[in-house]
């Protein structure tokens, strides 16, 4: 019988599923040590948001089969290990929606009713009813930042109440906003006009920080900020400056730069203007209920052989089909995250062309990976094999498939377009006898690179010096160039300069490359 190993609190219905085919040992509180020494004789592990499963204990886990996460972030997981180790990672998308959207929504009110703190006088002896005079939501506008499955929820509940409702969704289209009931504008419209503002986004680099002082200061005195997604968004010593000196009306927090939030915060100096929970909005009964299903039910169908439905990493495809694809499903997504980037902006087309033998091939598992790439840059770990399709097709992404067998540049070579809010890019990629990825065209223009984790990509004028002159800048900025590659149709016409480099590019020099004579157009790529 297989052996799960389950290192942190999970609710007695996933444990009954996993009973049904393996033996079950729920051990918390064990040390990084001692679950490396324990995790060779298991076959699979259930964790929540306790435990980190680092490379170290994927290394150890010789007989593991599927990691399985209880809830939506797997930012506790060292995925790309487990991927390199053919470890499936499960999550549950999906389980905690209503409670992470209920929670935002009843933080919101506690906030404006000053709840929590009438409640403590209360319980002091006191009668204070001057003190707790509130404010109503009724007819206040709401900003929703991030409009995916929490902040949708929040949308239909809050128009329920009679809010107003702006928000912010780089990747969600008018459509989709409409249908919530919601009209999507700019950032900086949503800070000046909203009452109250709730953030459903995932914390990315373009995230961090996304609420400082200048933000705030763009915030009416009235508004008040709700925070349910994750740490790091807001930056917390501007916030409480900020409640401190009354240029905002109050925060509701649920989630902190470091968990537990710790002694000395300036949060937690702060009255009734500030209300704080510590990470509950997945804490209901109900939720850790359909997370524990949800993923015990997975464990259970990949230890039976079957595939599983919210794979992180891995398709749900049967294993023979998935060997024989599996190069051109690495390919296909990391086009779609290239060609996502090229875009910029929300994408509103997306064409996937299959050529040469590629085009006699089973097409879903690569045009879903292709869009799972695309969408990786919003949603993070929250899209998988499984949902990337319905994502699409809820942020209005219309996808075409095309196949062209006669294309016969490499043997096999994928083609994706994609068209949308700031304009249209191509890129097309092969694989290659030894089994490694080449981009062979980057929009229209011939190139030969291997795709690296970060990247600078330029739009310009065929002309001297104008390579030298990049390669100064980044030298200046102390970012390394591993190799470059220009890719051009005519002499001195409009070339595409492709670079890897081994280091990030740091703020601001996109700015002073765009300066550089001849230069259309440039973007940094992270993959
Ligand atoms: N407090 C908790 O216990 C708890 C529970 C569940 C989820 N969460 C967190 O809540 C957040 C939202 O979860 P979800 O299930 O709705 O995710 P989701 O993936 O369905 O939605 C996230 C949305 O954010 C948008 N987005 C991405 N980058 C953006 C940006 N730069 N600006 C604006 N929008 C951007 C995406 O397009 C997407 O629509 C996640 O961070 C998740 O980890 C917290
Ligand atoms: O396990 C938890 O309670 C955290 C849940 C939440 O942050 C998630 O990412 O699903």
């Amino acid at each position: 019988m297989p052996k799960v190993l389950v290192s942190d609190s999970i609710d007695q219905a996933g444990i009954d599923i996993l009973s049904q085919v393996a033996q079950v040992d729920v051990q918390i509180g064990l040390s990084p040590q001692e679950l490396i020494n324990i995790i060779p004789e298991y076959d699979a592990w259930m964790i929540r948001s306790g435990t980190r499963i680092t490379k170290e204990m994927i290394a150890a886990g010789d007989r593991l089969k599927i990691i399985g996460r209880a809830g939506v972030g797997v930012d506790n997981v060292d995925v790309p290990e487990a991927t390199r180790k053919g470890i499936v990672v499960v999550n549950s998308p999906e389980g905690n929606t209503i409670a992470a959207a209920e929670h935002a929504l009843a933080m919101m009110l506690a906030l404006s009713r000053y709840v929590p703190d009438a409640n403590t006088s209360v319980k002091n002896g006191l009668w204070e009813r001057k003190k707790f005079v509130g404010a109503e939501i009724y007819k206040k506008t709401l900003g929703i930042v991030g409009l995916g499955k929490i902040g949708s929820h929040v949308a239909s509940i809050a128009k329920a109440m009679g809010m107003k409702m702006l928000a912010y969704d780089p990747f969600i289209s008018i459509e989709r906003a409409d249908q919530l009931g919601c009209r999507l504008v700019d950032l900086d419209l949503l800070f000046r006009e909203a009452d109250y503002i709730t953030l459903h986004i995932p914390k990315t680099k373009e995230t961090a920080n996304l609420i400082n002082a200048e933000a705030i200061g763009k915030m009416k005195p009235t508004a008040r900020i709700i925070n349910c997604s994750r740490g790091g968004i807001i930056d917390e010593v501007a916030l409480a400056t900020a409640l401190k000196e009354g240029r905002i009306a109050g925060a509701a927090l649920d989630v902190f730069d470091n968990e537990p939030l710790e002694e000395g915060s300036p949060l937690r100096e702060l009255g009734k203007e500030i209300v704080l929970t510590p990470h509950l909005g997945a804490s209901t009964t109900e939720a850790q209920v359909n997370v524990a299903i949800d993923v015990a039910e997975q464990i259970r169908d990949v230890l039976l052989g079957l595939p599983a439905r919210s794979a992180v990493n891995i398709p749900g495809l049967y294993p023979d089909a998935l060997e024989k694809l599996r190069p051109y499903l690495e390919l296909a997504e990391t086009l779609g995250n290239l060609v996502s980037q090229l875009a910029g902006g929300r994408v509103e087309l997306l064409n996937v062309r299959l050529q040469g033998d590629l085009a006699n091939n089973e097409s879903q598992a690569v045009v879903v990976a292709a869009l799972k790439g695309l969408l990786s840059q919003a949603l993070r770990e929250r899209v998988n094999y499984v949902n990337a399709s319905i994502e699409a097709k809820e942020r209005g992404i219309r996808v075409i498939e095309t196949r062209d067998a006669s294309i016969r540049d490499y043997a096999g070579s994928l083609h994706l377009e994609a068209k949308g809010s700031l304009g249209q890019h191509t890129v097309t990629g092969a694989i290659l006898g030894d089994g490694e990825i080449r981009i062979t065209d980057v929009d229209e223009f011939p190139v030969n690179v291997a795709p690296t984790h970060y990247m600078l990509l330029t739009r310009h004028r065929d002309m001297p010096g104008i390579i030298g002159k990049i390669g100064s800048l980044l030298g200046s900025f102390n970012v390394n160039i591993a190799s470059m590659q220009v890719g051009r149709k005519i002499v001195r016409g409009d070339a595409v300069m492709v670079l890897s480099l081994d280091d990030p590019l740091p703020e601001g020099i996109l700015a002073e490359i765009m300066k550089v004579s001849g230069i259309r157009d440039a973007c940094t790529v992270t993959l």
